[in-house]
């Protein structure tokens, strides 16, 4: 289990998680993550400068192409030196596997490749979504199921679900499977797009490994306290 919530930094440029980060003691070292929207405007730069401060990082890009592109892509990501990376579930089983050599070749000796995860459907899916706009006729739960089946095959260290799935996926993987999990939501807090919402003390009890949690922490009045709020339900509960 990551017992700190995983705070995801979608911001726009670095001078804006400066001001957020500014926020927090600065001795406190965080988990991290870093996606699209931040990578795409301050590219590795951001990772090195936050490593630096500390902290640790899930850099969330979603890898999904043909084998040989995503490969030779986790080559030049594994000198990045991140804790966890993603790729998508629905790249397919070769894609999966190509994803974990890139990292394997791409790690500098001495040093461990980061954890590479799938993403299964995005949180922000619902069922009648996913049947009508990706013409499945499975349920939500079989297609997340048949996804982190895929990934463990491949040989992935977990997949990114909603805590609604996480314990059926321990039971068709394994326990020490990771099940990373968005979608968080403190009770009475806005879902906003997201749509398959939990608490994070709910995530634990439903078998979450890791919870990554936005906007509660960034677009609160005081977001350290949002985070330590956030911090002591999901930590709470796992203690008892
Ligand atoms: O299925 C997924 C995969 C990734 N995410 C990411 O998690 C955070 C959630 O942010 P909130 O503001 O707490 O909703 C965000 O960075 C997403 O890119 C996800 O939500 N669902």
């Amino acid at each position: 289990m990551i017992e700190r919530p995983i705070i995801a930094l979608d911001f726009s440029s670095k001078a804006e998680i400066k001001t957020f980060l500014n926020k927090f003691p600065q001795d406190e070292p965080l988990f991290v993550k870093v996606g699209m929207e931040i990578f795409y405007q301050e590219g590795p730069a951001i990772v090195e400068w936050l490593k630096k401060a500390g902290h640790d990082i899930f850099l969330d890009l979603k890898l999904h192409d043909i084998p040989n592109t995503v490969q030779r892509s986790m080559i030049g990501l594994a000198k990045m030196g991140v804790a966890i990376t993603t790729v998508q579930a629905a790249g397919g089983h070769q894609m999966m596997q190509a994803a974990k050599q890139g990292l394997d070749k791409g790690t500098p000796a001495g040093q461990t490749p980061p954890q590479v995860i799938a993403v299964t459907q995005l949180t922000s899916t619902s069922q009648a979504q996913m049947q009508k706009e990706q013409l499945v006729q499975a349920s939500l739960e079989e297609s997340v199921l048949h996804y982190a089946k895929g990934a463990q095959e491949a040989g992935l260290d977990g997949v990114v679900c909603s805590a609604w799935e996480a314990q059926k996926i321990h039971d068709v993987t394994s326990e020490n499977f990771i099940c990373l999990t968005p979608g968080i939501r403190p009770y009475g807090k806005a879902a906003d797009d997201q749509k398959r919402v939990v608490s994070p003390g709910k995530a634990y009890l439903m078998g979450a490994n890791a919870i990554v949690v936005g906007r509660p922490i960034t677009l609160a009045d005081d977001p350290y306290k949002a985070y330590q709020n956030i911090k002591t339900d999901w930590n709470d509960i796992a203690d008892e």
